[in-house]
């Protein structure tokens, strides 16, 4: 069983004592989306994905190339519809109430939606015109660092510029809830603290965030609620903490390609030893104790090697990303 909490059959998050506590119930929550199901041409995209996310929260959507989530945040957003399924964003159906919903929520387009003849600091400015109460343009553009490309039209920004434009003019507008897909993709080391800030001051003020990442990094620092989704279906729900809150495992490197069976001969009954990369060995399924940590030297020693980092680790989120949704090219 991996590490996390598998996703039941039924509406996981919005209903269960977790999210209770969170005060996302599904009255309350700002996203909803229950056994969400479309498939295209014949080929299933979503196969019943559930998830919900609430006011004030991150809440990250992971999965693999191809799994659905952008097709999920598109039908959120009202720009695509399912086969079947319920939706509903701050209480509204987002395919019926296209207008209503539109100054209440925040968009990070990619590309369209901005004109791209004009200077990155105008798109912005036009953006925060179309709001009643908008941000502070001049603030927003400090906070992101975008005065320095300020003038640049918007189509020869580069990725990264875009990236931080599209993601103010997604805010600008005060939403009570913003849905990010890959906020931070291809920005540097910089842009991305900068980003992390801003989003976690829009969480502050109450806005409800849903992001897709392929970062676990990202999602293991900035989101509050994980939705791991694979196959079009919702596998694994939780906080950070919660998803790698399994037992601590032992691990070590090595030469690779030891025999990893004679290790597991010489521990006690239930041990399994991992090689998930070549020469890191991980020891699971046994407490983490000095007589394992003993019987590995031994081994290592057999085979005239030195165990490097010999340790106890915490399952990352990756482990357990990787745990859910195999090793396999999408
Ligand atoms: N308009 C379309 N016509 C046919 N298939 C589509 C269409 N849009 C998406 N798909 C398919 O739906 C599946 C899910 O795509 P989606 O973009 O939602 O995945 P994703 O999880 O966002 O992937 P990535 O991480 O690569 O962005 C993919 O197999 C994709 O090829």
């Amino acid at each position: 069983m991996p590490a996390g909490r598998p996703a039941p059959p039924t509406p996981p998050a919005a209903t269960g004592p977790a999210a209770r506590r969170r005060g996302d119930d599904p009255g309350g929550a700002a996203v909803l989306v229950q056994d969400l199901r479309l498939a295209y041409q014949g080929t299933t995209v979503l196969d019943g994905l559930t998830f919900s996310a609430a006011r004030g929260r991150v809440t990250a959507l992971l999965g693999p190339n191809g799994a659905g989530k952008t097709t999920t945040v598109a039908i959120c957003e009202g720009l695509r519809r399912a086969d079947s399924g319920t939706v509903r964003v701050l209480g509204l159906d987002p395919a019926r109430d296209t207008t209503a919903l539109r100054p209440r929520v925040g968009v990070m387009l990619q590309d369209g939606g901005l004109p791209t003849g004009v200077g990155a600091l105008e798109a912005l400015r036009h953006v925060a015109g179309l709001h009643t109460d908008p941000l502070d343009v001049g603030a927003l553009a400090d906070r992101l660092g975008l005065r320095s490309f300020a003038r640049t039209r918007v189509r020869r920004l580069s990725g990264g510029q875009r990236q931080r434009l599209a993601l103010a003019c997604a805010l600008v507008g005060r939403p009570e809830l913003v849905f990010l897909d890959e906020p931070s993709a291809g920005l540097d080391p910089q842009a991305r603290l900068a980003v992390w800030d801003v989003v976690r001051e829009a969480r502050a003020a109450g806005v409800a965030v849903v992001l897709t990442t392929h970062l676990m990094e990202e999602a293991e620092r900035l989101a509050d609620d994980v939705v791991v989704v694979d196959h079009g279906r919702t596998v694994a729900t939780g906080t950070p903490a919660e998803l790698t809150g399994g037992p601590a495992v032992l691990t070590f490197t090595a030469r690779p390609g030891l025999p990893r069976a004679t290790l597991e001969l010489a521990l006690p009954t239930g041990a399994e030893v991992g090689e998930p990369e070549p020469g890191r060995y991980v020891v699971a399924g046994v407490p983490a104790d000095p007589q394992v940590a003993a019987t590995v030297s031994a081994w290592c020693a057999g085979h005239d090697e030195l165990p490097q980092g010999l340790g106890v680790q915490r399952r990352t989120l990756e482990d357990v990303f990787l745990d859910l949704t195999g090793r396999h090219l999408r």
